[in-house]
């Protein structure tokens, strides 16, 4: 049951109606100046309606204090996190895969509910890889299904608790609905200001950077910037996480005992703290965050000065 502790376990919405055109199957010039879908107005005129105010009235969990020892004022502003260990979480259990990402889900919805509490306003999870379409079709098939399926479960929760949901990737690739529904819940979150979920899909490093390029070399070639103009700047304002306030994560979370960046967010990262957590995704909660978020207390950020 998601989000038992403060967050209603029933969705409020079910599946958003489709957009005939997600924006991101339009050419790039078009995107800038794209009209809003009447749909996705619609959509988020009822959803405005039927929980969000409600959600700007009630707030308890952002007046929590904080487990003992974790300081407000350290706080990271944004966590990525690579939710490894999945699959060997079921199969230690001898139970299908699908029930390890199933479990994985249940693991997010935790740690979501948590930052929201804690304050924490950018949380990232590299949810399928570029790669991660190589692995058996029906393993896919069943994560594309699984993604639909929590995100429609969900909807009603986003909007009860101010959550703005952002998505990353190559998300052509995905299923036509699942486009449809992301695009969707991208349009009718955009102005929800608690706390921000970015959802990596058909995500890498360099794919994100990739893609950066290729739009600046179009600015260019269409006489809008000089390639001498191309900077950091230019290139962060390019980069898929332009959709944040915060694209820099402060703290990278890694589980199931690998010490590997796997081409997340390669650019982003350059000064992220690390942490290595052992526990498998599923088996992540509160105690072992807390661990994490208290060990990136402790360090010190010098960005190289
Ligand atoms: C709605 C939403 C964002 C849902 C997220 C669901 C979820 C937990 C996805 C993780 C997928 C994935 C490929 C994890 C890598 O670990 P692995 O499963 O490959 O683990 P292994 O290393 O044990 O094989």
């Amino acid at each position: 049951m998601p989000f038992s502790l403060h967050f209603s376990p029933t969705p409020l919405i079910t599946a958003p109606s489709p957009l005939s055109k997600p924006f991101f199957l339009v050419p790039y010039y078009h995107t800038l100046h794209a009209p809003k879908s009447p749909l996705c107005s619609s959509m988020e005129h009822a959803l405005t309606h039927q929980g969000k105010q409600e959600a700007f009235d009630r707030r308890p969990e952002d007046s929590q204090t904080l487990p003992l020892g974790l300081r407000r004022d350290a706080m990271p502003s944004h966590v990525a996190v690579i939710m490894d260990g999945n699959r060997r979480w079921a199969r230690l259990r001898d139970l299908p895969v699908r029930s390890g990402y199933e479990a994985g889900v249940e693991s997010l919805r935790k740690i979501v509910e948590i930052c929201c509490k804690w304050g924490i306003k950018v949380l990232s999870v590299f949810a399928f890889s570029s790669d991660n379409w190589f692995r058996p079709k029906v393993e896919v098939e069943f994560l594309m299904s699984l993604f639909e399926r929590a995100m429609q479960e969900d909807t009603g929760i986003f909007f009860r608790e101010n959550i703005r949901i952002s998505v990353i990737g190559d998300l052509t690739k995905l299923p036509k609905a699942l486009q449809e529904l992301m695009v969707n819940l991208e349009e009718a979150t955009k102005n929800n200001t608690r706390f921000q979920l970015i959802v990596a899909v058909s995500y890498s490093g360099h794919y994100d950077v990739v893609q950066a390029c290729q739009r600046l070399a179009l600015k260019a070639k269409c006489g809008l910037i000089e390639p001498s103009d191309i900077n950091v700047s230019l290139m962060e304002q390019e980069l898929e996480t332009n959709c944040t306030e915060f694209p820099h994560p402060d703290l990278l979370i890694r589980t199931s005992g690998e010490f590997r960046i796997s081409n997340f967010m390669l650019w982003q990262l350059a000064y992220t703290e690390l942490f290595f957590a052992q526990s498998l995704w599923p088996d992540f909660g509160e105690a072992e965050f807390l661990k994490a978020l208290l060990a990136f207390q402790q360090r010190q950020r010098r960005y190289g000065v």
